[in-house]
C-alpha cells in the first residue's frame, strides 16, 4: 500500500504550519491535522473540548462513529516545549489519510487544550510521527499511525516535501523521484529519546566557506523556526546589517528590506541550501518595517531543531526501517 496527502500552508502570509486532511471514523469525519515529526502523539478538537476552548476547528466526535471505541481508563496530557500543552481522553478508530487506512488507530481526544491551539483554527489536532516512545497515554502507551501503517506500506518510509507558501506533499510507503534532484543521502538516527535526531557536518553562510561542525538535532516537520546552535545563528546574523538579537522580540529581528543571505547545512559529503528569502519569517506586527528571523539560537532550548524553515528547502525521506535513518535530497 502507498499513499499521498498535501501539506496546506495554514497562513498563506507565513509558514506558520502545513496541515493535511484525515478522516476518522464512519462515516468519515474530515479534519485538517497538523503532521509533528517531533512528537508522537495524535489527538484532535473533539466533541469532548470544553466549548470555550473551541474557535472554528473543525472536531472528531467519537459518539457520531459506529467504529469508535473508548479505551477505557486511558488519558493523555502533552506539553511542548513552548508552554503550549493539550489532555483527554482516548479512543480507537479508523484512521485514513492519503488513502492509507488503519482500522484500530489510537485517537487522542482533547478535553482541554492551550490557548494557542485555540487561536489557530485552521489546526485541528496533531497526528505525531516521532518515535512511540514519546507517545503520553497513560498506563498504555499507544502506537503512531506511522508503526500501525508500517507493515501494509509497500516500504516502511513517509517523506516530506514541504514548500515555501506554497502546498506540499506527505508521501507513505514510497520515494517519489520526482520530487528531488540529485541522490539522497542516508544519515544514522539516534531514536533515544524519540525524536528523528541526525548530525549535520557543518554549516556555510551565503556563499562564505563551510565550516565542518557536528550540529546534532532534530527534524521537526511541526516546529515553524529552525534552531541551532548560538555560534552558527550570531555568524549568520553578523551579515545582516542592522540584524539584533532582540530580547523584546525573543530573537534575531532585522530590516524588512534586508537581502538575506542562504544558510548551507551539511548532510554528510552532501548539504542543503535555505534561500535567504526562506529566513525572512515574518513582519513582527502587520505592516511593520522589521521582520523577525527564521533562524534563532537554540541555547534556550537545549535542543537544536531543524524546523520548517530549514525542512521546506529539502525532500526529506523518513526511513522506518531497521535500524531508522533520514535522507535528505536538494529540490
Ligand atoms: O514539540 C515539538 C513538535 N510539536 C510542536 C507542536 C506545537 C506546539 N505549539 C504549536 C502551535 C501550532 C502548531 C503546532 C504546535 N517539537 C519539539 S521537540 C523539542 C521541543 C522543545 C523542547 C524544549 C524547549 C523547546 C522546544 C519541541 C517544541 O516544543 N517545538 C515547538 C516549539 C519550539 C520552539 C519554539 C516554539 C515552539
Amino acid at each position: 500500500e502507498k499513499g499521498s496527502a498535501p501539506a496546506i500552508p495554514v497562513d498563506p502570509r507565513f509558514d506558520i504550519a502545513y496541515v493535511t486532511p484525515v478522516t476518522i471514523g464512519t462515516p468519515p469525519q474530515t479534519l485538517y491535522l497538523d503532521f509533528d515529526t517531533g512528537s508522537s502523539d495524535l489527538w484532535v478538537f473533539s466533541s469532548h473540548t470544553l466549548a470555550s476552548q473551541v474557535r472554528g476547528q473543525m472536531i472528531y466526535s467519537p459518539e457520531k462513529s459506529t467504529t469508535a471505541k473508548l479505551l477505557a481508563g486511558h488519558t493523555w496530557s502533552i506539553r511542548y516545549g513552548d508552554g503550549s500543552g493539550s489532555l483527554g481522553n482516548v479512543y480507537t478508530d479508523n484512521f485514513t489519510v492519503g488513502g492509507v487506512t488503519v482500522t484500530s488507530q489510537a485517537v487522542q481526544t482533547a478535553q482541554q487544550v492551550s490557548t494557542s491551539f485555540t487561536s489557530e483554527s485552521d489546526i485541528h489536532g496533531l497526528v505525531g510521527l516521532g518515535f512511540s516512545t514519546l507517545n503520553t497515554v497513560y498506563p498504555n502507551g499507544q502506537l503512531t499511525f506511522f508503526d500501525n501503517a508500517k507493515s501494509q506500506l509497500d516500504s516502511p518510509v513517509f517523506t516530506a516535501d514541504l514548500k515555501w507558501k506554497k502546498e506540499g506533499t506527505y508521501d507513505f510507503g514510497f520515494i517519489d523521484e520526482t520530487k528531488y534532484t540529485g541522490e539522497i543521502t542516508y544519515l544514522p538516527v539516534q531514536t533515544d529519546p524519540g525524536y528523528w535526531t541526525f548530525t549535520s557536518s557543518g554549516y556555510a553562510v551565503g556563499d562564505g566557506s563551510f565550516n565542518q561542525v557536528s550540529i546534532s538535532g532534530i527534524a521537526d516537520t511541526a516546529t515553524s523556526l529552525t534552531y541551532l546552535p548560538t555560534a552558527v545563528v550570531t555568524s549568520y546574523w553578523r551579515q545582516v546589517e542592522g540584524a539584533v538579537n532582540s530580547q523584546y522580540y525573543g530573537g534575531y529581528v532585522f530590516p524588512c528590506s534586508s537581502k538575506l543571505p542562504s544558510f548551507t547545512f551539511g548532510v554528510g559529503s552532501a548539504n542543503i541550501t535555505i534561500p535567504g528569502s526562506y529566513i525572512n519569517y515574518a513582519q513582527i506586527t502587520e505592516g511593520s518595517p522589521t521582520c523577525f528571523g527564521g533562524l534563532q539560537s537554540s541555547s534556550g532550548l537545549g535542543i537544536n531543531i531543524w524546523g520548517d524553515v530549514a525542512l521546506k528547502a529539502a525532500f526529506v525521506v523518513f526511513n522506518g526501517g531497521n535500524p531508522p535513518t533520514i535522507g535528505w535530497a536538494r529540490k
